[in-house]
């Protein structure tokens, strides 16, 4: 696929774009079935920017497996790739809020109907679950009515090497979880202690996590119940991260001694965040399930100065 020139100018060659969120973790989402758009590091900054852009924690590209690269080899087993990237640019492997709204867009778009599917992403192929939900215009009321949408999101690794992370001259030690992404989740008696994460970002690279981590904060709220903060790698603090949902919920089991690898039992834990709820199990196979809501709650079209010329295919 070669790049063209000249980025779109015509109305017939704008591009569209549309925003949505799962538990106020939100995104732009780029629909570009035949992967005509070369979405470089800078545009998708630009993009994301909430002043000078449409603003969001991340971008969706919607791309069709068989026409991206790094997603023709799951074509046979999920039709569309989420080319997921943060809010400065980079890649990360996955992102669970990310694939719900993916999975609400195709909806949306008459991609898919309500019940099962297959989304390929760079953690691998996640299969998805729409419950059945209104139907109609986008507006706030029938956003609300939509169904969940939960997604199995495959087992956590926990990599031995673990981190301390230090916020406002307090220290924590973390549990290492590896959701596809990398998590460092510490237990916390405060919310607020975790600071202002905008101007002092707990975590910086090292050994451990040589590609940066996202980092949670958590607080107990009940009997499998708890609430978080996070600081996410390439966005900054977000209102939700559902990768980071699981990994709390993971490391929760294993310090409440209810680890279903070793009980054989599924466990739930109910994880609050400050954008919303989100339900996480663990089966004793390992496999977490993520359950929670996802919107579309607008539509329109990107103006072409926002894709300088290179970054754009012919459209
Ligand atoms: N918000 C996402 C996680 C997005 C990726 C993350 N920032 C990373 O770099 O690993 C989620 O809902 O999981």
């Amino acid at each position: 696929m070669g790049a063209v020139s000249t980025a779109p100018t015509s109305p017939a060659a704008r591009v569209p774009f549309l925003k949505g969120h799962g538990t106020e973790n939100d995104f732009v989402i780029v629909p570009d079935p035949d992967h005509r758009i070369e979405l470089s590091a800078s545009a998708v900054a630009r993009l994301c920017d909430r002043r000078a852009g449409i603003g969001g924690d991340g971008l969706l590209h919607v791309v069709r497996s068989a026409a991206h690269p790094e997603a023709r080899a799951m074509a046979a087993d999920a039709e569309w790739f989420m080319d997921y990237r943060n809010a400065d640019g980079s890649i990360a492997e996955m992102c669970g809020n990310g694939v719900r709204v993916f999975a609400r867009y195709l909806q949306r778009a008459g991609h898919v109907e309500a019940g099962d599917l297959a989304v390929a992403t760079r953690g691998g192929v996640k299969k998805v679950h729409i419950a059945k939900g209104a139907d109609g215009p986008v507006t706030s009321a029938t956003a609300r009515q939509d169904g969940d949408i939960t997604v199995s999101m495959g087992r956590a690794a926990l990599p031995r090497e673990t981190v301390t992370v230090t916020v406002g001259g307090r220290s924590w030690p973390t549990l290492n979880v590896n959701m596809g992404n990398p998590h460092a989740v510490a237990f916390v008696d405060d919310l607020d202690h975790a600071g202002n994460l905008f101007t002092e970002p707990p975590y910086t690279p090292s050994a451990v996590y040589p590609d940066g981590v996202n980092v949670e904060f958590v607080v107990d709220r009940g009997e499998r119940h708890v609430a978080m903060r996070v600081h996410e790698r390439g966005s900054g603090e977000t209102r939700s991260c559902g990768t980071g949902a699981c990994a709390v919920a993971v490391a929760a089991a294993r310090r409440d001694g209810v680890d279903p690898l070793v009980t054989g039992v599924p466990v739930t834990y109910t994880v609050d965040l400050p954008g919303g709820r989100l339900v996480i199990t663990e089966r004793p196979d390992g496999e977490i399930e993520m359950a929670g809501p996802a919107v579309i709650v607008a539509e329109g079209h990107i103006a072409p100065d926002l894709l300088v010329p290179s970054e754009t295919a012919a459209i």
